[in-house]
């Protein structure tokens, strides 16, 4: 008979909520079942998953997961396997480049996607490859498979002098330390890189630009009415039919901009050739990047409800040429489209509570697996900064679970949350690592309306970690707005890890200087999150940033209750341990929660805990001379 050797990683049982529990359950025997499928086929390989140490799986058991069988050596026959045990089981029999998958991306949890389970990537990993195929599809590829022609556009900046004077005002009195200031302004060229960026990556090119100096911004214009009409030659030029205002447009303004670009079209004059011309401006691009990229049913609620809310006062746009048409908005024309107008209006209104509501609930839900996460006692740690810092890179690295992370903006909405080993990291083995949506600068504010409550996951973290690609030139600019929105949701005074990460872009003088200056600094390290250079760092760094949020415990721990032993060793710093007559004695450093928890152990009146020393020998003396248990009766 052929034997195939079946690899086994036990299905971690977290103490997360029942839900979970059950929904890990369900995948685990699916996943089980087929592989049992897969026996029968002479070829059939299968991987194992590292499985997690004897003294985890143990403590992390609950009662009502009897059908979760205790961890297996790793390697064993195909029969020693009952039918009816349930273990989660990898195939890469497929697909032998696909690395084992680490034990991390077991116990992972996608926030809202129960109801969805085909948003669930958690059982493949997508290469660099895979995602650059994915994109290309998205953006140049339609529905029928053939190549779309890559749209074109006109982008517009304007340097706002008086603002700019403001900005350089503030700037003086920015203070780096205390990171006090608001929001910096970008400078135009700054801003125009970025605006170029958000354009590839809305799958647009840009053929031409155009930039003005203006004491202040046209209010009905934006740009000078001369520029206008600039714009508008260049653009019947190079043919392009879409413009780009590097700025939120007001509904009004851009009424009147589409006005007057469209205005031979809203004169019916037939001769021109026909051409509407679209005005987009930054909101409409980023909500068009967000669109496209949002995945969870969260995320694409959220994206829905901003759109509804950016076209709500945009919506009399459509029915202003028939008020044209009708010269002075003649009987009969102007009744019916200021009712059609009111009708969809009542649409949008009635669409935008809807949405709401739906969001409300799956927040709900959110919040339950947020205190499912609390209860954990794993210290959280969420990954903030601006778009395209590298955060999604840097929890790749760290769980290789395969978030998507390219080199576009936004390429993540979802808050996505892991649990993750971190590799030599004594206090808190392990931690649950947050990757969040990027931030930009001019965050439209309908936007963060939209994605405040994803933010709000932030809030419930015990360590930030600010990442920041400092091969971006604006990189200090970038990481200040970061700092103003998180002062802005009032999180700023949590233990922030600084993480000045692409190292490895930089010439290797100033990478040197960043390394020298980061080794001087307490919570900032350099990485390449890429490539893994200076991630030891960055977990010592996180180590220390958690260690500030331990407090000191003294108890003595019944021996029946095995379980809160295991959870100081894991979630705290041992320092002293001691098995006495009633229970362990330990002295060591846990997370507030923990502490509290445990209280009933906390050895009573040792507000002057006695040395260390002295009590280590006195135990063991009397210990030894059999007097221990004498005194105690
Ligand atoms: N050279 C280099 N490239 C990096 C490094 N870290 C990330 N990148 C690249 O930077 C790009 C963006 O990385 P992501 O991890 O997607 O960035 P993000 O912060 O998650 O971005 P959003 O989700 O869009 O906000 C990708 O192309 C990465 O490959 C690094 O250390 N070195
Ligand atoms: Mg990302």
């Amino acid at each position: 008979m052929k034997r195939s050797t079946l690899l086994i990683g036990i299905l971690a049982s977290t103490s997360y909520s029942d839900a979970f529990q059950n929904a890990h359950s369900t995948r685990a025997a699916n996943s089980f079942d087929a592989a049992l499928g897969k026996r029968s086929r002479e070829d059939s390989r299968l991987f194992v998953l590292s499985s997690p140490p004897q003294s985890e799986t143990t403590n992390h058991h609950d009662e009502g997961d009897s059908d979760i069988k205790p961890p297996l050596d790793p390697l064993f026959q195909m029969d020693d396997v009952k039918d009816n045990d349930l273990y989660h089981v990898e195939d890469t029999a497929d697909d032998d480049q696909k690395e084992p998958t680490q034990f991390a991306e077991l116990v992972m949890e996608e926030d809202g996607e129960e109801e969805e389970p085909e948003d669930d990537f958690s059982f493949y990993y997508r290469d660099e490859d895979d995602m650059l195929t994915e994109r290309e599809d998205r953006l140049y590829v339609d529905e029928n498979g053939f190549r779309r022609k890559v749209e074109r556009c006109f982008l517009v900046g304007v340097e706002a002098l008086a603002e700019q004077r403001r900005a350089k005002w503030a700037d003086q009195y920015y203070d780096p330390l205390n990171g006090a200031a608001g929001a910096p302004t970008f400078s135009l060229e700054e801003s125009l890189i970025e605006m170029r960026d958000l354009i590839k990556t809305a799958g647009m090119e840009v053929t031409g630009e155009i930039t003005q100096r203006l004491q202040d911004v046209n209010p009905r214009t934006y740009i000078g009415t001369g520029k206008v009409k600039e714009a508008q030659e260049m653009m019947e030029e190079l043919g392009c039919t879409t413009i780009v205002f590097d700025a939120e447009l007001s509904p009004g303004q851009q009424k009147s901009l589409e006005n007057i670009f469209n205005r031979n079209l809203l004169n019916n004059d037939f001769l021109v050739q026909e051409r509407e011309i679209k005005v987009i401006d930054r909101t409409a691009l980023i909500l068009d990047i967000f669109a496209q990229h949002a995945r969870t049913r969260e995320g694409k609620l959220q994206v829905d409800l901003a759109l509804h809310e950016y076209r709500k006062p945009r919506l009399t746009k459509m029915w202003t040429h028939l008020e044209r048409q009708s010269g002075a908005g003649g009987v009969g024309l102007r009744g019916p489209g200021e009712s059609q107008l009111e009708i969809d209006k009542r649409l949008v209104r009635d669409r935008i509570i809807v949405l709401k509501k739906k969001i409300d609930d799956i927040q709900k839900q959110r919040s339950i697996h947020r205190r499912g996460r609390k209860r954990t006692g794993l210290p959280i740690l969420s990954i903030v900064g601006y778009t395209n810092a590298g955060k999604s890179s840097l929890l790749n690295y760290l769980t290789r679970a395969g978030v998507m992370a390219e080199s576009m903006l936004f390429a993540t909405l979802d808050p996505t949350t892991r649990k993750v080993k971190l590799p030599g990291y004594r206090t808190h083995p392990e931690v649950l690592l947050t990757d969040t949506v990027g931030f930009i600068q001019k965050l439209p504010t309908n936007l963060v309306a939209a994605f405040r409550a994803t933010l709000e996951e932030v809030q419930e973290a015990d360590v930030l970690v600010h990442v920041i690609d400092v091969s971006n030139p604006s990189w200090e600019k970038q990481e200040r707005a970061v700092n103003a929105v998180l002062a802005d949701i009032g999180i700023e005074d949590k233990p922030i890890v600084r993480v000045l990460n692409k190292i490895d872009l930089l010439d290797p003088e100033d990478a040197e200087y960043l390394r020298y200056e980061a080794a001087f600094s307490d919570n900032t390290v350099a990485v390449s999150a890429l490539y893994g250079d200076g991630l030891q760092d960055f977990v010592a760094c996180v180590e220390d940033a958690m260690s500030d949020l331990l407090v000191p415990i003294e108890m003595e721990i019944p021996y029946d209750k095995g379980d809160d032993l295991n959870m100081i060793h894991e979630q705290g710093n041992v320092e002293t341990i001691d098995y006495r007559e009633k229970g362990t004695y330990v002295l060591a450093r846990v997370p507030t929660a923990l502490a509290n928890r445990l209280e009933k152990y906390s050895l009573a009146g040792s507000e002057e805990p006695v040395t260390k020393e002295g009590e280590e020998e006195i135990d063991w003396v009397a210990i030894g001379r059999g007097r221990h248990s004498v005194e105690n009766k």
